[in-house]
């Protein structure tokens, strides 16, 4: 059995002329927190919506958990979660219960109840709010019932692109707290796409570097320098073809 939890071989999708991810070789091990990092453009999200199975690689390959993403979407998509960016505005009118549970009955989880409550547990949202409004939620919390939503399935691989774009400090600090607690006490491998370099080096150990589609760096994130103003700077090198020694 593979001790990888994600593989991917030239992975590559163009759009018309424009390569949006060019040649992406990467190899995730179970149980690691794994950063993906690059500016916007990078081709971050088009990189997941492949690995999730959203989107065909025009060349290339990637194994989940030892299935192939082309072949075998069916078995990959029982073995992933995925949260976006974007706040779907439709969740509003919803309790978190309500909208946890709508998913679970699309999914076929068989112990409703039982899945959203560990689900929202999970993800820290306090149980005086789970019967109110989604729409009358803070945005840190909205995003904590995005990825109680992701967990209903007990994903073996949880994909978070910007999980914490549009929130501020505060909300950014507690989701942070939340990825690290799930990564410690949940049997998940994470796949984290962000742009923000601090959040990159605060979380995760293992990254991987994109610009305009390539992979520029990967390796432990510890390499690129072990406080955050190096790896901010050798990043930026990095981003704009600078050398590092
Ligand atoms: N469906 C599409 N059709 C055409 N071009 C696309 C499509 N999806 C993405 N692109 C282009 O591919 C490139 C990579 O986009 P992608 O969204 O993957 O980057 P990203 O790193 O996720 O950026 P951001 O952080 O801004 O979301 C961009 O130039 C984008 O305009």
């Amino acid at each position: 059995m593979t001790e990888l939890a994600l593989e991917t071989t030239g992975l590559t999708r163009s759009f018309g002329s424009l390569v949006a991810v060019n040649e992406i070789s990467l190899k995730v091990e179970k149980g690691q927190l794994y950063g993906f990092l690059g500016l916007n453009g990078a081709g971050k999200t088009t990189t997941i919506r492949m690995l999730t199975t959203l989107l065909p690689p025009t060349r290339g390959s990637a194994k989940l958990w030892g299935h192939d993403i082309a072949s075998e979407p069916l078995a990959v998509r029982k073995l992933i979660g995925l949260v976006s960016d974007e706040t779907s505005e439709s969740q509003s009118d919803w309790t978190a219960r309500e909208y946890l549970a709508y998913f679970a009955r699309i999914r076929g989880i068989e112990d409703v109840r039982d899945t959203v409550e560990r689900c929202l547990t999970s993800v820290g949202l306090a149980e005086q709010f789970r019967g109110k409004l989604i729409g009358t939620y803070s945005t840190g919390m909205k995003r904590r019932v995005e990825i109680a939503r992701a967990l209903l399935g007990s994903p073996k691989v949880l994909f978070l692109d910007e999980p914490t774009r549009g929130l501020d400090l505060p909300a950014k600090r507690e989701t942070w707290k939340l990825l690290r607690d799930l990564a410690s006490s949940e049997a998940v491998t994470t796949f984290l796409s962000s742009h923000d370099a601090q959040e990159i080096r605060t979380l995760c150990t293992r990254i991987s570097v994109v610009a305009t589609g390539k992979l520029v760096f990967s390796g432990p994130a510890q390499d690129l320098g072990a406080d955050l103003d190096t790896f901010e700077d050798r990043l930026v090198g990095l981003l704009t073809g600078a050398r590092f020694g």
